[in-house]
């Protein structure tokens, strides 16, 4: 039978109801045993391979599961093993250790009672996702070894027996060592990991002949890697990987490279030149890569198009991405093309079907994984059709009614959406269109407004301040489910919150910080918060996405044009001020880190609703300043993240989101202060573009690395003022003041001491009170003696 063929390249193996992530939380508290968990995950396992049959998928994903990251599971089965978890017997333990530590007493290989204490391996975005992976560790010498049993074997074995013939999932060696890194110094850097290759690779031609042998045929390799800037090296890397993987290939075996995120085209030289099978490319993100693609496939090459957005959760225009489809076939023939989603589905909710509270009209225009496998099907079944005759007669009329049916439907769906109501708002995109230079701008230079912002609050010479949140004990969260489930009013839920407001404010006066906060008690969650007040956001029940390990997060959509249509934040800052004489700063989160952490329109550019986040914000910034709160913070912490994942697109990214803040900020007199915020990253290579943003204050993470940021500081310059986190809030532990004051000492190196804030590194909402307390008040004790230090310009 000679048809296009329908494939995912990854499912979420969380589950429905997050049943995995319960079930893995279970055995580490020691209420699930280990016999349980393998069964239950296996079961897991067979039902998602079940439902995407049922959903006509051809193509079925084996060896996506993972009890906690795929590329941890990739290292762990060449065993790549660090040394500090090589007296952790072989299995669960060694293995969950390796993901997120372990403290407690273990018996070790040689069977006897041991103490162990043992950090994680370090955790890194995946591309520009919100999912984090494990950081696969190697040294120079780095030995791999094919573990006896690889579960992607006997993944696709299980998946046999059932009469179920999966594609397994590999991640590739090269992609896999640029995802390393040296576990000593000598191995920093592309170069030196991908020296490995020689080492590695036999152990993945082993791993593809046990595929052969268990009945494997379509393998998809993933180098997400080909879509990135490439040195000369990576380039080597992969003819020479490539050539070494596929000797002695067994005959029945098929590679299908896979790409995603990034576009292909301008690489085709290379990558036709890899003796595999066939290309997936992304055309979500990159659709007008097809014609480049097209133009360099090999011939007897499959091409798989990624037409079915793996990452966002609307319903696919089944047209347009036909459109593409044909385009494809009509040049390479229908035996040649398959019809897939962009990338896994792993970064998109489960099911639609659990949503009883969405509004029907936007749920209409939604799709999650379990809908995007019939959207990949039908898509298949649409083309088939379309070639009817021509190669194949596979349909029959039912068959062709049906898919008419559901394309007719998905037309209505996506029509409605384009003219909604809820989507177009005329009155938010005329505002947009009058946006003017003159609004990115503030009024009056830093040199100039900054001694008019320290007179007007009295700020002393190296002013303390937190970043905001204040601890989210059990009460306040117990709290908010009572009032959350009906259990309390809404009034009896305020009083709570300005109880612990007031709290909050008492106690940072008694420590002496000069500008306080009210605390953030109100808020769940930083983006949740302002989306739940502003239009044009929507909320579910059960779109549970994996952040990390068996974390999931559950981001808002924004499904259309932004506006805000009343005030936010500005009751409890005003609330919070009338409890003292010290200024509050107000609390906003910024338009890129609420746009980065949502899941966002894909009718529009992302700049644009970055830019209507902004007016949004904007009105808050405004209406602060008028209620008197004139020390404003716009937390940024997802900024760098946003970055695309070429360098030549970075400029035009920074820009834009640059933009977004200028448009957030820049409304206000000279007297009131901007403050923002970043975590979370290394900030160094977007240096220039923080200083153009033009905050008063940053207050900037750096607690995991002083010295990278001390670099870019000299290496950069930056011309406001700055409090580079002066403690690690991720820790219970509690900094004295004169290791805070070393810190400080080393940074009044670089910066210049007039500008300079004491604060630790971020929110302190994940710490309990007793040592938030101490903490601060080591803080501002390091206040007290660098003012008197510096009192006369000392700068000994
Ligand atoms: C992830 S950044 C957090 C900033 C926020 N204002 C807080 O203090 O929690
Ligand atoms: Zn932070």
């Amino acid at each position: 039978m000679v048809a296009v063929l329908s494939s995912v390249l990854g499912f979420p193996r969380v589950g429905a109801q997050r049943e995995l992530k319960k079930l893995i939380e279970g055995f580490w508290a020691g209420k699930v045993s280990e016999a349980d968990l393998s069964q239950q995950a296996q079961a897991l396992r067979v039902q998602h391979w079940k439902l995407q049959r049922d959903r006509g998928i051809d193509q079925i994903p084996s060896g996506d599961f993972s009890f906690y990251d795929l590329v941890l599971d990739t290292a762990y089965q060449f065993g790549a093993i660090p040394a500090r978890y090589q007296s952790i017997p072989t299995g669960f333990d060694q293995y969950f250790a390796m993901g997120r530590g372990l403290q407690g007493s273990i018996r070790n290989v040689e069977g006897e009672e041991v103490q162990i204490d043992v950090p994680a391996m370090e955790m890194k975005k995946w591309f520009d996702t919100n999912y984090h992976y494990i950081v696969p560790e190697l040294s120079t010498n780095q030995e791999f070894s094919l573990n006896s049993q690889p579960s992607i074997v006997a993944h696709f074995s299980e998946a046999k027996s059932l009469g179920i013939h999966t594609k397994p999932v590999l991640l590739g060696p090269v992609s896999f060592l640029l995802l390393s890194k040296g576990a000593d110094h000598e191995a920093a850097g592309d170069f030196e990991l991908l020296k490995l290759l020689p080492q590695l690779v036999p152990h993945y031609r082993t791993l593809l002949a046990k595929l052969a042998q268990a009945g494997a045929t379509w393998i998809q390799v993933d180098e997400p890697y080909l879509g990135l800037d490439l040195t000369p090296t990576v380039e080597q890397a992969y003819q020479e990987a490539y050539a070494s993987l596929t000797q002695d290939l067994p005959g029945a075996l098929r590679l299908l490279l896979t790409t995603y995120f990034e576009q292909v085209d301008d690489r085709m030289a290379l990558i036709a030149q890899l003796p595999v099978h066939g290309l997936h490319v992304d055309l979500i993100r990159h659709p007008e890569q097809l014609s480049g693609v097209l133009a360099k496939l090999p011939a007897n090459w499959v091409l798989s198009l990624g037409l079915v957005n793996g990452r966002n959760v609307w319903k696919t225009d089944l047209d347009a991405a036909l459109q593409l489809a044909t385009q494809a076939v009509d040049q390479v023939g229908i035996d040649r093309v398959w019809m897939a989603t962009s990338c896994s589905l792993l970064h998109c909710p489960f099911s639609l079907e659990f949503e009883t509270k969405l509004d029907p009209e936007i749920k209409d225009w939604l799709a999650f994984s379990s809908e995007k496998l019939t959207e990949v099907s039908i898509l298949r079944d649409a083309i088939n059709q379309r070639y009817e005759g021509t190669e194949t007669d596979t349909t029959n009329p039912a068959d062709k009614a049906k898919v008419d049916a559901v394309l007719s439907a998905n037309r209505a769906s996506c029509q409605a959406r384009r003219t909604s109501e809820r989507v177009v708002n005329p009155a938010v995109k005329e505002r947009l269109a009058k946006v003017d230079p003159s609004m990115l701008k503030r009024n009056a230079p830093f040199a100039e407004r900054y001694p008019v912002q320290t007179e007007k609050q009295h700020l002393p010479l190296f002013p303390t301040t937190t970043i905001g949140s204040f601890p989210q004990t059990k009460e306040v969260r117990s709290a908010r489910r009572k009032y959350k489930s009906g259990a309390w009013s809404e009034e009896q839920y305020n009083a709570f919150l300005r109880q612990e407001t007031e709290k909050c404010v008492r106690l940072q006066e008694s420590i002496g910080l000069d500008v306080l906060v009210h605390g953030e008690f109100e808020r769940n969650d930083m983006v949740e918060y302002f989306g739940e007040k502003l239009r044009g956001y929507a909320f579910t029940q059960n779109g549970w996405v994996a952040s990390y390990g068996t974390r999931c997060v559950k981001p808002p959509i924004v499904y259309g044009d932004v506006d805000r249509p009343q005030p936010m934040t500005v009751e409890w800052s005003v609330y919070a001020q009338t409890l003292t004489e010290k200024p509050i700063k107000g609390m906003l989160t910024g338009p890129v880190t609420c746009l980065q952490w949502s899941f966002v329109r894909d009718d529009q550019p992302r700049s644009v609703t970055a830019h209507q986040l902004a007016l949004a914000l904007r009105d808050e910034v405004s209406d602060l300043e008028k209620a008197n709160i004139t020390t404003i913070q716009i937390d940024e912490p997802a900024i760098r993240e946003g970055l695309p994942l070429r360098r030549a697109k970075w400029e035009a990214y920074l820009d834009w989101a640059v933009s977004a803040f200028l448009l957030t900020s820049s409304s206000v007199q000279k007297g009131t202060q901007i403050h923002t915020h970043m975590c979370y990253s290394d900030f160094n290579d977007i240096f220039p573009a923080i200083q153009r943003m033009d905050a008063d204050v940053i207050t900037i993470e750096n607690s995991r690395s002083d010295l990278k940021l001390l670099r870019a500081f000299e290496q950069h310059g930056y011309y406001n003022a700055s409090g580079p986190g002066l403690y690690d809030i991720h820790s219970p532990r509690v900094p004295t003041a004169e290791e805070m004051g070393e810190r400080l000492q080393a940074l009044l190196q670089y910066l210049p001491y007039q500008l300079v804030w004491l604060n630790p590194d971020c929110g302190l909402k994940t710490r309990n009170w007793t040592e938030v307390e101490s903490a601060l008040r080591n803080l501002t004790e390091t206040a007290r003696v660098f003012r008197q230090k510096y009192a006369n310009g000392n700068t000994n």
